[in-house]
């Protein structure tokens, strides 16, 4: 391995010999030096790449001394990059133009001819410079998704079913290894509540958890979002940014929605997980990781890869350990604490903190199948609490109605209001309770939902 500097410069002058004379001192000690003699390539050549420090010539046409030429290509270069670091390069010590250069946003200046150690010293420093600039934003765009991960608020996990207890003698024994967990369970289960758990109660739990939405994440952007890019990679990467994967480094990634991944983005996983290493798109760096593994499906990925839907050496190596979480209603005994759990938590949310269960309201909700699991028990006590006109809650608080076969109006009335009724109960049926989504499926207000709901008595 060479031990010159891993950085980019770039020389731009007219004069020939200041071109070859920079490139034999800087060569010494960057990577990378490249030299030109025309202004007009200055476009191509930042369009194509990024340089950490750019020594630009003040005066390029002969004869021309007002430095005019470099004011101009200096404004041109900072308008392709708003974040480049000039060095300016005068042969005539005019110290004002020089002035009005920094103005414009160069960094530093020099008056040729210089002393090799001059420049060699001045275009370290700028390069310095920059490095540490950049570090500093790094740092700051992963601060984001770290906060925005961290303030993502996971509550206490209610259970008193004994078909739970396998479930968090796992949690327990899993923890405290750095084994790949594979967590399964319908819609609503709580298996983000449980990834969280097994790294809160891991050695790592100091470091960051970093959760991935693989269903949420498009194709063109899974590389991107997974191993981080640097700046200029594509169109759309203004800036350096760390992967998740990075983020997680020492810590732990939960990568939820696994079945949803496509097979070429399974393969570039796979990839990743078998050598626990990273490259940003657009960098050449690979960096190596010490990171945890939690995954979670709702998938049936067993029977997805006998289809060759899904990749069974991937399968391999994230499932180590497998949790199954099981549907509420094979755990009815959670129901009900769970249903006091959450009038507790959304009465204080919304100041209704007296609200009340009575015996019959809990022996509906014991009786419901529960399709979309906690989640829409959670959703169902919280429209009930918004909607209740008494501090006892009745079943008629809760639209518990089993799911139709079929998603359409199943009525032959043409009664404007009767239809709105309807339409306005599968809406709510079909959203599992979830108010916000019922309105924006009927192209509602949440407002306006709600006073529909209050004038049809639902
Ligand atoms: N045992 C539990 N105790 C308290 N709250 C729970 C419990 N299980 C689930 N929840 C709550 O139910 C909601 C859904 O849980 P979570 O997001 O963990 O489910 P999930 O299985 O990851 O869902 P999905 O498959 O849709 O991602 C969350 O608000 C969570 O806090």
């Amino acid at each position: 391995m060479s031990n010159k500097i891993d950085g980019k410069i770039l020389v731009l002058d007219d004069d020939q010999g200041v071109l070859y004379t920079a490139k034999m001192i800087l060569k010494q000690h960057f990577e990378t030096v490249v030299t030109e003699g025309d202004p007009k390539k200055l476009d191509f050549l930042l369009n194509q790449d990024k340089y950490d420090v750019i020594v630009l010539d003040m005066n390029f046409s002969y004869g021309l001394t007002s430095g005019k030429e470099g004011i101009k290509l200096l404004k041109k270069v900072l308008e392709i990059d708003p974040e480049a670091h000039v060095l300016m390069n005068t042969a005539y010590g005019d110290i004002e133009i020089a002035v009005e250069a920094m103005k414009e946003g160069a960094v530093d200046f020099l008056v040729k001819p210089w002393p090799k150690e001059k420049l060699l010293a001045t275009v370290k420093a700028i390069f310095d410079l920059s490095r540490s600039k950049k570090e500093v934003k790094d740092l700051r765009a992963g601060q984001k998704i770290v906060l925005n991960d961290q303030q993502r608020k996971y509550g206490e996990i209610i259970s008193s079913s004994p078909t739970m207890k396998p479930v968090f003698a796992a949690i327990d024994k899993v923890a405290q290894t750095d084994a790949n967990v594979l967590i399964l369970g319908e819609n609503g289960t709580g298996k983000d509540l449980i990834a969280n758990a097994i790294h809160k109660k891991s050695p790592r739990t100091e470091e960051n958890f970093i959760k991935v939405d693989l269903g949420a994440i498009s194709e063109t952007l899974f590389e991107s979002e997974l191993f981080g890019h640097v700046k200029g990679a594509f169109t759309d990467a203004r800036e350096d940014k760390p992967g998740r994967f990075e983020l997680a480094n020492n810590g732990t990634l939960f990568l939820d929605e696994i079945g949803n991944l496509s097979l070429p983005m399974q393969a570039k996983l796979l990839t990743t997980l078998q050598f626990m290493q990273v490259t940003r798109v657009g960098s050449n760096k690979v960096m190596h990781l010490n990171t945890r593994l939690i995954c979670a499906t709702n998938m049936p990925i067993k029977e997805m890869v006998g289809d060759n839907e899904f990749r069974q050496d991937l399968l391999y190596r994230i499932n180590t350990v497998e949790i199954h979480i099981p549907p509420l209603r094979e755990r009815r005994e959670d129901i009900e604490p769970l249903a006091r759990h959450f009038l507790k938590v959304y009465g204080k949310k919304y100041g209704k903190e007296k609200m009340r269960l009575n015996e019959t309201t809990v022996t509906k909700l014991k009786a419901y199948s529960w399709p979309g699991n906690v989640r829409e028990l959670q959703h169902a006590i919280e429209r009930a609490i918004i909607m209740a006109n008494s501090h006892l809650l009745a079943p008629e608080d809760f639209l518990l109605l089993e799911r139709p076969d079929q998603n359409v109006i199943a009525s032959d009335t043409y009664n404007i209001e009767d239809m709105e009724k309807q339409a306005i109960q599968n809406a709510i049926r079909n959203a599992e309770g979830n108010l916000t989504k019922a309105a924006k499926t009927l192209g509602l207000g949440r407002s306006t939902l709600y006073r529909k709901m209050t004038k049809y008595k639902l």
